[in-house]
């Protein structure tokens, strides 16, 4: 008998996260949108690593916040913009420059499959408030304009063609088509973005729209919600739940519910107890930077490191694409995906469907962690040596016997005073990550 939530916090908070959120573990962001076509930001800092005031925001690593960075009036992106495109170019001429001429949903969602995902969030408006769907509320969208195509549509049929969880970016309280004044710091962003109760019912009836055209499996908001809307919420969530039973949402509508919470590169916390997701960048930026360089972008290691600690700690890991405006996918983000996709279909038996072990993770030294996840009964134990070929590290309270997931791990497992000692001799195709059943 399907549940139905009535439009109060006491009914929604009787939501549980479903499983296929709880076992899935891996997902696929994508920021794609007018910002593809400059591609352009400051290669500066990774979120949370220096204070969100006017320095970051005159200096933003994010290209898909060109629109604010030009709006500004001053920086590396409005320089850049100047010359480019000269000062009385308007970011709105972009909509017709983003033609999505060599896009193939198909092979997208093939490529995440292959990468190990179990879903995909896609951003259906982002701050710049140009909308990649059909919205019958604006004409500032790209059944109009540009691709004229449903991007989310087609994306939407194609994710769920490849059997994966579709799910749906919307950027609930900052809309520069509302309210534009430039942002310098995190007051203006979360408190003083689109302030009226017009711009409130605006972003309740698409993200109506959204739920009942395309039903995502995670509503995924971003920064916050018109505080002039909160009284919407509760129907718009309950109407939610009610369209997608299984379905999830952030903690980014102010603080006032959530079935996950969420951690951005270094900024936010998580605790073990709640599920959470952490979302960053391949590199500094979530929209396309065509600037980046190499250095610049997260290393497969680090990549799967990441997944693996993350999953061990009661998260999921969201890991954004910032595909090009002709609709490609950038080499370097393409082989990231595929090596994680490789090291999955070795090692995935420890990772989809696990669950976080009562063992918290053991921190050896700043290359060497050891984390722990429990799956049918089975405890696996993860070694993460980074940038080591080999290692020795005696995990205390273990016995029994350790087989390596990966054939190619050439391991020795000895038992010590009470617990068992790993020496790892050659980490095989594991990208310096080997992974252990334990029986
Ligand atoms: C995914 C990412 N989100 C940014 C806004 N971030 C937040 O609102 C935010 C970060 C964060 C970290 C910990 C807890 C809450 C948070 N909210 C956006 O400004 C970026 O353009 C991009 O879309």
């Amino acid at each position: 008998m399907k549940k139905r939530y009535a439009s109060t916090w006491e009914s929604l908070k009787e939501h549980q996260v479903p499983k296929w959120y709880e076992d899935g573990k891996f997902g696929i962001f994508i920021h794609w949108g007018l910002y593809s076509v400059p591609a352009f930001a400051p290669q500066t800092w990774e979120l949370g690593e220096v204070p969100p005031d006017e320095t970051w925001f005159s200096n933003n690593p994010y290209a898909e916040w060109y629109y604010n960075s030009i709006n500004v009036g001053y920086g590396p992106s409005y320089d850049y913009h100047v010359q480019k495109y000269g000062k009385d170019f308007k970011y709105e001429q972009f909509a017709d420059m983003w033609k999505a001429e060599k896009w193939n949903p198909a092979e997208w969602a093939r490529l995440f499959k292959k990468a190990g995902a179990e879903y995909v969030v896609l951003t259906t408006k982002h701050h710049d408030g140009f909308c990649l769907f059909p919205s019958e509320y604006t004409d500032y969208n790209a059944w109009r304009r540009g691709p004229q195509r449903d991007i989310v549509g087609d994306l939407t049929d194609a994710v769920r063609e490849e059997k994966l969880r579709m799910g749906l970016y919307y950027s609930g309280i900052v809309d520069w088509t509302f309210a534009d004044d430039p942002i310098l710091n995190n007051e203006d962003l979360f408190h003083t973005a689109s302030p009226t109760f017009a711009y409130a019912d605006y972003a309740y009836n698409q993200s109506m729209e959204l739920i009942d055209r395309y039903a995502p499996s995670v509503f995924w908001n971003d920064i916050g919600w018109p505080r002039q809307g909160e009284q919407n919420l509760p129907y718009l969530l309950s109407h939610y739940y009610n369209t997608v039973e299984d379905g999830v949402v952030n903690d980014r509508f102010n603080d006032l519910f959530h079935d996950f919470t969420t951690k951005e590169y270094q900024s936010g916390s998580a605790n073990r107890r709640e599920k959470w997701e952490m979302c960053r960048g391949m590199g500094l930026s979530f929209g396309y930077n065509a600037m980046e360089s190499d250095d610049k972008i997260i290393s497969i290691e680090d990549a799967i490191s990441l997944l693996v600690s993350t999953v061990a700690n009661n998260g999921n890991l969201l890991l954004n694409i910032g595909p090009r405006a002709d609709g490609t996918i950038p080499e370097e983000q393409e082989k990231r995906l595929l090596a994680i996709g490789e090291w999955l279909r070795v090692n995935g038996e420890a990772i989809y469907g696990s669950r976080c072990s009562s063992r918290e993770s053991i921190k050896y030294t700043d290359q060497i962690q050891v984390h722990f996840t429990e799956r049918e009964g089975a405890l696996y134990v993860l070694i993460d040596a980074k940038g080591r070929s080999q290692v020795a590290v005696t995990v205390p309270g273990l016995r029994g016997n350790a087989i390596p997931l990966d054939p190619e791990v050439d391991a020795e497992i000895t038992a010590v005073d009470g617990g068992l000692c790993f020496t790892v001799k050659n980490f095989g195709s594991s990208q310096n990550i080997a992974v252990f059943r334990l029986n």
